[in-house]
């Protein structure tokens, strides 16, 4: 089948995970059955034509603002936080390549011998040759997420949407998982998000998004298919743009 051929609604995409996705049934951590899953979800995408850039979260091991509570330093936090996600893109780079999807890793921070320094143009030719590329070490500057990094990264290298993969299969009117009663929206407008508080992602990366009218879609990881059938022009989840 050429790839060129398959329907698509997006050629380059830059899907967010989070690391509390990578936990799966353990409590901290990785499990290999999630990397597995996702090799097999990415592999999809790159097997129609679909260029994939990634950014992995850090979430399953630390998080600054956490380790702040617990009464450490919040910018040695922050730097935890975003070696965290270096260690989840190693092993998502693992599972991928024994799936057989050539994966380059660029980290925000250096960290020579371990995986290459951020470039962005490297990062498109590696995309426009079909090679997933994933973003970690965030911004590489403390007090942000890796959210806003997803955005920051996907306005950089051109891509045509930002898909946040999360817990929860769209945006509501509050969060479902405190409050029962909340609504879930199909579409959104960014002043939308912002004007409302909706807290499924930061606001800094909703205003990126907004001012550079990259659009977005907050669906569901553990859906099976739900990603493949984004790309392929499917309504999953909720569209902010
Ligand atoms: N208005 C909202 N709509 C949807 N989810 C929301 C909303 N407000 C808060 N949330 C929460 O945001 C979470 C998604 O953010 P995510 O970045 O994936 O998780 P985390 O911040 O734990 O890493 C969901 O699990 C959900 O509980
Ligand atoms: O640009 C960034 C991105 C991330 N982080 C740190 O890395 C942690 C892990 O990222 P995040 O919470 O966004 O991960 P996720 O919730 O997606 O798993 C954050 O809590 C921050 O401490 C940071 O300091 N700067």
């Amino acid at each position: 089948m050429n790839k060129a051929s398959v329907e698509k609604k997006y050629k380059r995409i830059l899907l967010k995970l989070s690391g509390e996705a990578l936990t799966g049934s353990e409590r901290f951590g990785i499990d290999p059955k999630i990397l597995d899953q996702m090799a097999l979800e990415i592999g999809q995408l790159v097997g129609i034509g679909v260029q994939v850039g990634l950014v992995v979260g850090g979430g399953n091991l630390f998080r600054g603002a956490a380790l702040q509570s617990a009464g450490l330093d919040r910018v040695t936090g922050d730097h935890m936080g975003m070696l965290a996600t270096v260690m989840n893109a190693l092993a998502l780079r693992d599972a991928l390549e024994r799936s057989n999807i050539a994966t380059q890793v660029m980290s925000s921070i250096p960290m020579s011998g371990v995986v290459d320094h951020y470039d962005r143009r490297k990062a498109i030719r590696a995309l426009s040759n079909g090679d997933v590329v994933i973003f970690c070490a965030g911004t590489g500057n403390p007090m942000f997420t890796t959210d806003s990094a997803a955005c920051l990264r996907g306005i950089e290298v051109e891509a045509d949407v930002v898909l946040k993969a999360t817990k929860v299969d769209g945006v509501y009117s509050a969060d479902p998982m405190k409050d029962p009663d909340a609504v879930r929206y199909d579409r959104l407008s960014y002043d939308e998000v912002l004007d409302r508080k909706l807290e499924v992602m930061d606001l800094t990366a909703i205003c990126l998004c907004r001012d550079h009218r990259i659009p977005l879609r907050v669906f569901e990881m553990e859906k099976a298919g739900a990603l493949l059938n984004i790309v392929r022009g499917g309504d999953d989840g909720t569209l902010i743009e």
